[in-house]
Formats: structure tokens, sequence, C-alpha cells
């Protein structure tokens, strides 16, 4: 099969939004390059990482590609994606040039050649990401292992704001936990914090393709009675609008999101109203110039921030609910 390929040159910042712009103008997935520096000093204390093919990407810029059916009016999605990324200057966000190109590719070109660069990944002393095609043995009866395919859906573990919030869970996950994953992506936070010992986990997301790779995934680590995947956000679930019973029990004790910044400031007060006292809201996806309004935005709304973890140019906050 063909492909219509919409590729977009802009700033490590924007990359989320603008990759947010080609799943909803009707990417089949999106795939995202940014600079690679192997020479940069790494934490080895886990294990090796993985070298990455170097790229000419200079440092804070980023490609982002869209695969489109061959079908669907491609000057219409590159209208409407142009005028997106023109909006994000409203917010602050700095596209750069974000000059656009199209080319036609085959299914193969894209759909997998990704994998070849995934590998087993230690993100912290318990959890480790290991690719369904890939061979990998445990050091020890405590490291637990996420089985991953991500497909099209985000959440590979190798990006920082995903490692942040697995690192973090580990320090707050209590054995029996009830805990809500806001945008869950492939279902790694999900099935990361049944790892530490969650007893249950509602998956949400609303990205159908989302929805579908997390249900695999779930499967995939045996982890259906557990694990409930459901196509909504969070103030749809509190209000029962979904029509879904709920397998978890409101208030719960953790809710863990790793969306943008600006997504996240909209349903702080929702997150609030689905924890219970003392409760934890791990806030990842969050760029480091908007560090400072999500953390005023979740003192307003009743939370203290008792860790603040960076990563690269990420930021995660551990914040309880006073
Ligand atoms: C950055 S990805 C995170 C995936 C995964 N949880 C991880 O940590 O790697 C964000 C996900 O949030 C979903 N999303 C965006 N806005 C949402 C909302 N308001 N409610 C639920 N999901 C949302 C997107 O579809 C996407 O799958």
């Amino acid at each position: 099969m063909i492909w219509k390929e919409i590729t977009i040159h802009t700033t490590e910042e924007a990359v989320e939004m603008i990759s947010n712009f080609l799943h909803e103008a009707g990417a089949g997935g999106v795939t995202i390059e940014e600079h690679v520096d192997n020479d940069k000093p790494r934490d080895t204390s886990l294990g090796q990482w993985f070298e990455i093919p170097p790229n000419d990407i200079p440092e804070g810029e980023a490609k982002i590609s869209g695969y489109f059916p061959e079908e669907l009016n491609i000057e219409a999605v590159i209208e409407e994606v142009k005028g997106r990324i023109e909006e994000l200057r409203g917010y602050d966000i700095d596209p750069g040039k974000a000059e656009l190109s199209v080319r036609d590719v085959s299914e193969d070109d894209w759909a997998n050649n990704w994998k070849q660069y995934f590998k087993p990944l230690r993100v912290s002393d318990r959890l480790t990401i290991k690719p369904t095609w890939e061979e990998y043995t445990p050091h020890s009866a405590d490291e637990h292992i996420i089985e991953l395919d991500p497909g099209m859906a985000f959440g590979t573990g190798t990006h920082p704001t995903t490692s942040l919030c697995l690192r973090t869970l580990e320090g707050v996950i209590r054995e029996g936990d009830e805990v809500i994953d806001v945008g869950t992506g492939s279902g790694i936070l999900a099935i990361g914090a049944c790892r530490l010992g969650a007893s249950r986990v509602l998956a949400l997301d609303l990205d159908p393709i989302a929805v579908t790779s997390a249900t695999e995934n779930t499967r995939l680590n045996g982890l259906q009675k557990q694990i409930q995947v459901v196509e909504s956000d969070l103030l749809s679930v509190l209000k029962n609008n979904s029509g879904t019973d709920l397998q978890v029990k409101l208030p719960v004790r953790v809710v863990v999101a790793n969306i943008l910044a600006e997504i996240i400031m909209l349903f702080i007060d929702d997150v609030y109203q689905a924890l219970q006292p003392d409760g934890y809201y791990i806030a990842s996806g969050i760029y480091k110039n908007k560090e400072q309004a999500v953390e005023e935005a979740l003192v307003a709304a009743g939370f203290e921030i008792e860790q603040t973890a960076r990563e690269e140019d990420w930021v995660a906050f551990v914040a309880r609910k006073r």
C-alpha cells in the first residue's frame, strides 16, 4: 500500500503538538526524529544505552512525519496542519520554520523500519521494557518486564516523558493501589503500574489507535483482569458519561498523565476530584518552558509538589492532594 508522507521540520518544543495535529488530521501513524548525540554522558548504572544512528537534525530541532492514506484529500490536510501550526505561535510555542514536504512511500518504509532501533530498555531498578520481538532475560526476580509492541501509538519508553513517569511511579505505587492513567497511548504506564503492585488500572485515551494498542499490550502482558482500557477523557469518566462500568473505585490513590502541559492544565481540577485525600498525581509531558505555569496551576488547584523530576528538557511533577 502507498501512503502520503507529510514531513515537517520543526523544534523539539513543538513536536508533541504537531504530532497531535497530524493524528487529528487522519494520520495512520506518526514518526518523530530528534537530534542524536551519542557522545552525551548518560546514566549507565542500569545498563547500556543503545547507539542510535546519527542524523543531520540540529540540536533543539526535530523532524515529524505523518502517514496518510492515498485516497485522503492531501491538499486539505496540508492546509489544516499549516493553519494549526501557525496558531501555536499564539500559545508561546515556537514551531521554527515549520517547512513542510510531501512524498509517496510504501508501507514497509515506515511501519516496521523503526523496530530495529527499539531494544530492551532498563528504565529503573525494577522495570525493563522489552519489545515483543526481542529476546531478554531479567537479571533478578525483582526486575519486572513490560512486554510491548506500541504499533502506531505513543509510548515505547524511550521518550523522557515516559521514563520520567515510570521512575516516579516506582516511588509512589503501593501494593493494591487503584490507578487512573490518562492518555495511556501504548498502555506502557498502566502495565508498569501493575508490575509495581497496582491491583487495578483504568487506562484512558481519546485516540482509537491508542485504545487498540493498549488493549493488545494489556493482553500480551496477561493483565486483562487488572487493566481496563476505555476510549474517553477523564471528565467523561467522572460524570459517568462513558456508559462503562468502571472496575476501579473512585476516588483512586494515584493518577498518572503523560500529556502536553497545555492539556494537563485543562484537567487539573478533574484529577483533584478523582483522587483520595493525600493521593498522588504524576503529571508529565511538560516541556521546560511550561514548568512554572504547570506548577502554579497544580498549587492553585490544591496540590502540594512533592518532587520535580527532570530528564533532558522535560519535567514531571509528583503532586500530592492536600
Ligand atoms: C504523550 S502520549 C503518552 C502515552 C503513554 N502514556 C506514555 O507515557 O508514553 C499522550 C496520549 O494522550 C492522549 N490524549 C491526549 N489528550 C487526551 C485527553 N484529554 N484525554 C485522554 N487522552 C488524551 C493521546 O491520544 C496520546 O495517546
